[in-house]
């Protein structure tokens, strides 16, 4: 069976375990040899950021790391038995930024991913390369290889106009999404391309998945590439979001700053429908999987309830379960 999922970082990661322990495969590391199963995720890459001469990709490394096997389980960002020396070395010589964790472990990947993308590679193949390494037993595709960088727009007394641009992780990790965000902007989206790959991945799908991510900065930002939202409107599979809001707030992130920004209330109905119908003449959904106990009404979409917290790898395999019976694959 082919599973299209379209993730963010930490809750897309997660759930991408899930998925593969719904098709039975082990959810760390790669998929045994002949196995009938192939799972692409399409990964945002708006939250990527040039920073200390280095392209870091959160939310491709955070995915390859958890299902490789060497992510901080704690932090969900990051490996596992990190050190910060570097990270203290260049705030010893007063190198901004100072605000972002940089570990030594993960300083490797960077430092290959910016040779590569120096050297002419896209990131697709460097993405490609670096899961060599991990084996994170899914296809792990950029949702585009083009620059489209997440910024937020912010109060500032200082600036004219009193407002400026953030990039998101400044705006993320520096000030915690507090400060309050007046529009969030893919900067370079219109631009942009599908990375290859993508478009096959879901015109031959048999289901896809929104996976239970930030659904404007990291389900949003993979949608904002040109051509992405037609395909999944197109594609003969079923394709099912997992609600990232449980009892009207996000379980972890700031997806509620992020809906707050764009006008969207922050409950299961009203993600549901800013996702749409795919009925309508926008809208993706044929299914929305809500918290059990939660009702929603999303004309146009089968709503269905279920457990949702990703508490451990099985009780996320039965939301993947859920989600691709609702899409109407039958799971054997
Ligand atoms: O909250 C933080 N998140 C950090 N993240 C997570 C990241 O900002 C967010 O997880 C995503 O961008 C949101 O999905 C990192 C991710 C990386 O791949 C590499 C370094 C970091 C560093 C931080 C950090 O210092 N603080």
């Amino acid at each position: 069976m082919k599973v299209v999922v379209v993730a963010g970082g930490v809750g897309g990661a997660r759930f991408l375990l899930g998925v593969k322990a719904a098709l039975g495969l082990p959810p760390i590391g790669p998929a045994p040899d002949g196995s009938p199963h192939e799972i692409t995720a399409l990964v945002n890459t708006g939250d990527d950021v040039w920073m200390h001469g280095l392209r870091i990709c959160p939310d491709l490394d955070t995915c390859m790391y958890t299902l490789g096997g060497g992510i901080d389980t704690a932090r969900g960002w990051g490996h596992a038995g990190e050190t910060w020396t570097v990270k203290a070395e260049l705030a010893a010589y007063g190198a901004e930024p100072d605000w972002f964790g940089l570990g030594d472990k993960d300083i490797a990947t960077h430092l290959i991913r910016s040779r590569m993308l120096r050297a002419g590679y896209p990131l697709s193949a460097v993405t490609e390369a670096l899961c060599d390494r991990w084996k994170p037993g899914v296809r792990l595709l950029p949702m585009t290889d083009d620059r489209v960088e997440t910024h937020v727009v912010v109060d500032d007394p200082d600036e004219e106009g009193g407002r400026k641009a953030l990039h998101f992780q400044e705006w993320w990790v520096r000030y915690h999404a507090e400060l309050p965000a007046h529009s969030i902007v893919a900067v370079g989206a219109e631009e942009s391309s599908p990375a290859p790959g993508v478009l096959d991945a879901i015109a031959e799908t048999d289901a896809v998945l929104l996976a239970p991510s930030n659904p404007v900065v990291s389900v949003g930002t993979v949608l904002s590439v040109p051509g992405i939202r037609d395909a999944l409107r197109k594609t003969s599979a079923g394709v099912v979001g997992i609600s990232p809001i449980i009892g009207g707030k996000p379980l972890r992130g700031m997806a509620d700053a992020c809906l707050t920004a764009i006008g969207v209330e922050t409950s299961a109905q009203a993600v549901g429908r800013h996702y749409g119908s795919r009925q309508t003449s926008e809208g993706l959904l044929d299914g929305w999987l809500i918290q059990r106990g939660e009702t929603a009404d999303v004309p146009g979409v089968a709503v269905r309830p279920v457990p949702l917290l990703m508490s451990d790898v099985d009780a996320t395999a039965k939301m993947a379960l859920a989600a691709l019976d609702l899409s109407g694959v039958d799971v054997d």
